[in-house]
């Protein structure tokens, strides 16, 4: 049988059999292996910014002058917090993420693709419900994802 969200379809051109995304409504050749992409995901983020990000500035520090190395390390540091179940994500995420959604406990609501920068979309996407993701980084600064929805 076909992982969930897949329907087999044939072309109406080649008589050959594609696969539908009924989510994203995507076809593909390829018979598909996992469950359909969602189309549309919620994810909340802890941001920490660097003086190399784009826009060095957030509603924490006028101007923020820790470098990229000591972001990374940070954001670890949150990490390790994190599993540890030592703090709450939003507890983090309200106090230190250098992002405005820190005011809401990091939600960033729900998106699909081509809204956020790649490296957060492709990370964002891969992870299962629930799932808290490794440092990624982006021209913003280096994020904590964790994926609710
Ligand atoms: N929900 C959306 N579609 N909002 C547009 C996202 C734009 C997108 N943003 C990003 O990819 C990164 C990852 C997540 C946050 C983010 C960056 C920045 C912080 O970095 P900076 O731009 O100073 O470099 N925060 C934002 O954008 C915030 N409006 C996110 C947000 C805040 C409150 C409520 C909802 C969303 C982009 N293409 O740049």
């Amino acid at each position: 049988p076909l992982p969930e969200g897949w329907e087999a379809k044939t072309s109406r051109s080649t008589g050959m059999t594609y696969f539908l995304n009924v989510h994203t409504k995507k076809s593909q050749w390829e018979r598909p292996e996992a469950p359909a992409e969602a189309a549309d995901i919620r994810c909340s983020h802890i941001l920490v910014k660097h003086c190399d990000s784009r826009r060095p500035s957030s509603w924490r520090e006028d101007k923020i002058i820790r470098t990229k190395q000591e972001a990374l390390e940070l954001i670890k540091t949150y990490r390790k917090q994190l599993v540890a179940r030592s703090k709450k994500f939003n507890e983090i995420a309200s106090k230190y993420s250098d992002c405005s959604s820190a005011k809401r406990g990091g939600d960033l609501g729900s998106f699909g693709r081509g809204q956020m920068q790649k490296p957060f979309e492709e990370e964002s996407f891969k992870l299962k419900v629930g799932q808290l993701s490794q440092p990624v980084e982006t021209d913003s600064g280096y994020h904590l994802i964790l994926r609710t929805v």
